[in-house]
């Protein structure tokens, strides 16, 4: 099902937390909302789901106005950061809650269930009480919940939000899976800009209840709409008046730097530099530099083995230059 907001405000007194926002979510798209904490991301979710007024402005869900329909009439799934599942009832029977006081069929739970149970790899679990789960895991069985009804819409607030770096990654490898295997049009609110690039199809960035951009990761990041954009979607810097971002530019011992870049025009020239700091970062080495002649800081990022040739020490001069730069359409 298609989703679409159209001219959405809402106040809170004088402030605007959502600013004549539009939209077009298409079916079966997974679309992230991703922005800064404040920025309306949540109050743009809960709205179409149901969960906050509009004070102006529409929701359509598959053509239709649901802007006064109830939540229960949205057919929606949500899943919250903090899921409160059912303490008292297993995984399974969590996961079978929606079914059961709609009143379906047993023998359809029973099936439902155990192809859900599969899907998000909780089968062997599925006798244990959410107590006995990992973050990751109690996630994964909301998610389940949450499907079970086959909603038409799956909306997801954080849903990764409180779990260490690692999980995290996970679970957007496994919800991209899901969502590949699923298809359900999927809503996704995070402020993690490596989680919206990881999973999604399109991005929505926001930024003081407005939409600043909508587009394709790559879209996004390579033709970004303003500084915003560029800068929330990567970290960026300032390179004789160019924005670039720290994996583009290359370092050297000697101003004769010779990069056959695609576009020469995409160059910002030779400049000299003084490390400032070398920090690992583990597969890759972060270099902080300030610009001899302008005094302006920037970050470069390389490769452990460009450090190892390079054997860049704090204080010292080198050259930088970037050969390819975010282009502000
Ligand atoms: N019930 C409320 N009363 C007053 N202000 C509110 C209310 N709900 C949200 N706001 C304000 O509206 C703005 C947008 O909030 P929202 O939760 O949509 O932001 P967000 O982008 O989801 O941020 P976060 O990532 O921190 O959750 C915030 O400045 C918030 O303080």
């Amino acid at each position: 099902m298609s989703i679409s907001v159209i001219g959405a405000n809402k106040r809170y007194g004088e402030f605007a937390a959502l600013d004549d926002v539009s939209i077009d979510i298409p079916e079966g798209s997974l679309t992230s909302l991703l922005g800064p904490s404040g920025s309306g991301k949540s109050t743009l979710l809960r709205s179409i789901a149901g969960l906050d007024t509009l004070d102006s402005g529409t929701v359509k869900i598959n053509g239709r106005d649901v802007s006064k329909a109830s939540p229960q009439q949205r057919d929606i799934g949500f899943v919250f950061q903090h899921y409160a599942a059912f303490k008292h009832l297993t995984v399974r029977d969590n996961i079978a809650f929606g079914m059961k006081i709609r009143k379906r069929p047993k023998n359809e739970i029973k099936a439902k269930v155990d192809e859900l149970l599969d899907i998000v790899g909780l089968t062997v679990f599925q006798k244990r009480y959410p107590a006995q789960l990992s973050g990751g895991q109690r996630q994964r069985m909301a998610l389940a919940r949450a499907l079970a009804v086959d909603p038409q819409v799956l909306l997801l607030d954080e849903p990764f939000g409180a779990l260490d770096a690692k999980v995290r990654e996970d679970l957007r490898k496994w919800l991209r899976n899901l969502h590949d295997t699923v298809h359900v049009t999927t809503v996704l609110v995070t402020h993690d800009q490596q989680e919206a690039l990881d999973v999604s199809d399109r991005i929505a960035v926001l930024n003081k209840g407005r939409i600043e951009q909508i587009g394709t990761p790559d879209e996004l990041y390579d033709h970004p709409d303003n500084v915003f954009v560029a800068s929330f979607l990567g970290s960026v810097s300032k390179l004789n008046g160019e924005l670039v971002r720290p994996h583009d530019i290359r370092l050297g011992r000697t101003p004769e730097m010779v990069f056959p870049g695609p576009d020469s025009s995409l160059d910002t020239g030779v400049v000299k530099a003084q490390v400032l700091r070398v920090v690992n970062l583990g597969f890759e080495i972060r270099v902080e530099l300030k610009a001899a002649a302008t005094g302006e800081e920037f970050l470069a990022q390389i490769t452990r083995g460009d450090q190892n040739a390079l054997g860049l020490v704090v204080g010292e001069s080198i050259y930088a230059r970037a050969t390819k730069v975010p282009q502000l359409d």
